[in-house]
């Protein structure tokens, strides 16, 4: 299994690539590219760690080297939020960074699975598949939208207030990665009741936990530790199903349901990426209202990705 970490130094791409060195199967191969000078020490580091992964770190000139073989390809490259900032203020900077980045993934390994961390995700997402179509390679099979973050947080928030044990509680979070795009299916968590005053709250912390990072944070970015165990996790369900395993997992993938081009919801995948889409069941009255009033946002996230390939 060969996994490329494309903007391995970076706060996201050092927590994951540490976690990748220490999880992935015995016998794979992780590349880490980035511009940043830092790069090959990055992997010289992580190469003392006494795994059967093999790392190598790849600076400015070796995209097409670090993309070569590989089965898995992760994007958390690109500039995070600062205070005030919205996921949407990042679209400037990140849009032209994941375009470039897509282009060399459909010229040296269109088959990869490729997981997109950099935000705006809903429209980061978008760009990638239009490049991907561009070249006539896209499989929407195999291009993700990463939202474990999401997922995890709805887990942990759950757990704490209900005292319940972490490793049990299952959250369904679907839609998309920013503000009310996100929306927690808290009236399909098994074994716990919820009071109307909880599941607003609840909802709108785990819609703005990204916020509640940056604020910490004070201007020095966003989540990288939480999101880059976030991301393992997602790389090793992707690991998993390539291995031939049953895995189901939350994605943000091209969808079917007629909602919008692109929706975050649980997938069956396989060898091939996702098999199937599973449907999001019964939603409860709050769910619904919720879901109806993101989708014209989530729509125009979609259509600024799609724009910015088309030029428009
Ligand atoms: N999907 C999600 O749930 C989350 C997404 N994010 C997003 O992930 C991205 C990265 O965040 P951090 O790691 O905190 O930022 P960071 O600034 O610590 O790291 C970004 C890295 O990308 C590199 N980079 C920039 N342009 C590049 C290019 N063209 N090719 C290769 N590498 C390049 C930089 O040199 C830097 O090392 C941000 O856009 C952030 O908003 C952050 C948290 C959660
Ligand atoms: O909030 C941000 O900018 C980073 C992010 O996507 C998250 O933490 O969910």
């Amino acid at each position: 299994m060969k996994v490329a970490v494309l903007g391995a130094a970076g706060g996201i791409g050092q927590a994951l690539s540490l976690l990748l060195k220490t999880q992935l199967p015995a016998g794979s191969d992780l590349a880490l590219f980035d511009i940043a000078p830092v790069t090959p020490g990055v992997a010289v580091d992580l190469s003392h760690i006494p795994t059967a992964v093999t790392v190598k770190g790849y600076g400015q000139d070796g995209l097409t080297d670090a993309l070569q073989g590989a089965d898995i390809v992760l994007i958390p490259a690109g500039v995070p939020r600062k205070p005030g900032m919205d996921r949407s203020d990042l679209f400037n900077m990140n849009a032209g960074i994941i375009r470039n980045l897509v282009e060399h993934i459909a010229d040296t390994c269109p088959k990869a699975f490729v997981g997109i961390i950099t935000n705006p995700v809903n429209t980061t997402v978008a760009i990638a598949a239009e490049v991907l179509k561009q070249k006539g390679v896209y499989d929407k099979n195999r291009l993700f939208g990463v939202t474990t973050l999401d997922v995890i947080r709805a887990e942990t928030f759950i757990a704490e207030l209900k005292g319940l044990n972490v490793a049990d509680v299952k959250v369904p979070v679907i839609g998309g990665h920013s503000g009310t795009t996100i929306l927690p299916l808290l009236s399909q968590v098994e074994g716990v009741s919820f009071s109307q005053d909880e599941v607003e709250s609840l909802t709108h912390r785990i819609q703005n936990a990204g916020t509640e990072v940056v604020e910490a944070k004070a201007g020095g970015g966003s989540a990288t530790l939480s999101m880059g165990y976030a991301a393992a996790r997602f790389c090793m369900s992707l690991v998993k199903a390539k291995q031939g395993e049953e895995v189901v997992d939350y994605a943000y993938v091209e969808s079917t349901g007629g909602e919008a081009d692109y929706f975050a919801q649980a997938v069956r995948l396989g060898t091939e990426g996702v098999v199937e889409i599973l449907p999001y069941g019964a939603l409860s009255a709050f769910e619904t209202q919720s879901k109806n009033d993101m989708l014209e946002g989530l729509k125009k996230d979609i259509k600024m990705g799609v724009d910015f390939v088309h030029g428009e």
